[in-house]
């Protein structure tokens, strides 16, 4: 979208996340069939269902007796877990039966071992519990019933019922791999910084927010800091998006397919040495969006590229300053990541702020925040310009102040977290 004057007017931040998501599931990745100990990460790309009704079979939930009418009963066999037995045919027979063992066709009742004795002549006697002691054939699922729906991540506890269900291999759609691309000369990658250059903050740290929203990055992908120059911009996303190397030569051990998203950061405004537009009109990219209506990191873009394979491939503009770009990476990239995987549109959590957070006019205030599980609020930080990480690295993620807002002690408000993992941000 261009205004009069030719400048890209910004979208709104939802409206961004709502096309970003849009895009990512049109370039949805394909479809893969997976042995379910590779599965961990993957998404469903089809509903989980039972092969069988679950349990299979008349299961015994203790190790005692199966009997068949009116006791005493007198012991005609034993069954353990992983057989099929024959059948109880006779009203006073009994069989000894294992946790686990399928319950033979014509057993009244199931009798606990410690609950039961013995008469003289080595019958077994005793009073069965009121409530079955086994599990019903389809107690937990029926044949085909949908348990999980296509689109839900693939975790431990998805294995382990897949494998219940008679599973060996799962349709999945495949962890996105990501690269980055960092911009600017003035960036230092080793000592403190001085003399008019700063440390590259966001080439260590972006990749690992990268895998923490599932992508696959390996250290080979993560480039720079690229020369200020626009032919060695396009040369590396070229060669980031198509798996080789800038001179056109195919990467040793690289993807030749490249990556399916391709994060940069710097060169989003338009500044002396910002090469990042020209660089994709040179590619032909088209913008899914950019600039967004959202402080910090408005000059934040996504773009798309459609490669010689017809396959869509995206990069995404994280602008220089560094929370800025971490405001891209939740606001845009998270969404595109679930778009692309089949996932659904990321539900944001709601919390009640702790204390006033300002509005930003029209656009929308993402506000670094801390989280009170205990008590569901929201408690603003302080360090939180746009050049600062330091707020960042003890929040929770941020909250969202609409546009024409102000976020009121007491308010609830949607919160984009930041992908930590169980146990961060404890103390
Ligand atoms: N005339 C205007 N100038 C700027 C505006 C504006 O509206 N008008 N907006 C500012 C905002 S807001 C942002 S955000 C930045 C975005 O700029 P770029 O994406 O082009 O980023 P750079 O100019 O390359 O760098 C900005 C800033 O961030 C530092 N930086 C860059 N990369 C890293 C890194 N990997 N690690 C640490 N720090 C980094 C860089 O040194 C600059 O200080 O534009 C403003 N300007
Ligand atoms: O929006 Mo800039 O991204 O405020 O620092």
């Amino acid at each position: 979208m261009e205004d009069p004057a030719g400048a890209t007017l910004p979208v709104g931040w939802e409206e961004a996340r709502a096309r970003v998501y849009a895009a990512g599931r049109d370039a949805a990745l394909s479809v893969v069939t997976r042995p379910l100990a590779e599965a961990d990460g993957h998404t469903l790309a089809e509903p989980l269902t039972p092969r069988t009704d679950l349990p299979a079979f008349p299961t015994s939930s203790v190790d005692g007796w199966a009997v068949r009418g009116p006791g005493p009963w007198r012991i005609v066999g034993r069954v353990l877990a992983g057989s099929t037995p024959e059948p109880l045919t006779g009203d006073g027979t009994t069989v000894e039966i294992a946790t686990g063992a399928m319950v033979p066709e014509g057993t009244s009742a199931i009798l606990r071992i410690e609950e039961s004795t013995r008469t003289a002549d080595g019958r077994v006697a005793g009073t069965p519990r009121p409530a079955p002691e086994w599990r019903p054939t389809g107690e937990e699922a029926r044949a085909g019933e949908e348990l999980l729906p296509a689109g839900t991540p693939v975790d431990p506890g998805l294995i382990g019922l897949a494998a219940s269900c008679g599973h060996d291999s799962l349709p999945l759609r495949r962890p996105p791999r990501a690269g980055l691309i960092v911009f600017g000369d003035e960036l230092l990658t080793a000592g403190p910084p001085g003399a008019g250059r700063v440390r590259d903050a966001l080439g260590p740290a972006v990749p690992a927010w990268l895998r923490r929203y599932g992508c696959q990055v390996r250290p080979a992908d993560v480039v720079g800091p690229v020369a200020d120059t626009l032919p060695a911009h396009v040369a590396a996303l070229r060669a980031a998006l198509t798996g080789t190397d800038p001179t056109g030569a195919a990467l040793t051990g690289a993807d030749p397919t490249g990556a399916d998203l391709v994060c940069t950061t710097g060169g989003t405004m338009h500044g002396p040495v910002d090469h990042l537009h020209p660089a994709l009109q040179a590619l032909g990219a088209d913008y899914v969006v950019n600039t967004v209506a959202v402080r910090p990191g408005f000059p934040m873009l996504l773009a798309r590229l459609v490669g010689d394979d017809g396959r869509a491939r995206f990069v995404a503009g994280l602008p220089g300053n560094p929370q800025s770009a971490i405001v891209a990476l939740v606001s845009l990239v998270a969404p595109l990541l679930a778009g692309l995987q089949g996932r659904p549109m990321p539900v944001l959590p709601y919390a009640t702020l702790a204390a006033p957070i300002r509005g930003r006019g029209s656009y929308t205030h993402l506000a670094l925040v801390r989280l009170d599980a205990t008590t569901g609020t929201a408690h603003p930080v302080r360090h939180v310009g746009s050049a600062m990480l330091r707020g960042l690295a003890g929040a929770d993620g941020f909250a969202v102040i609409r546009p024409d807002t102000t976020g009121e002690t007491g308010a609830r408000v949607p919160v984009v977290p930041l992908p930590l993992l169980p146990g961060e941000r404890t103390s």
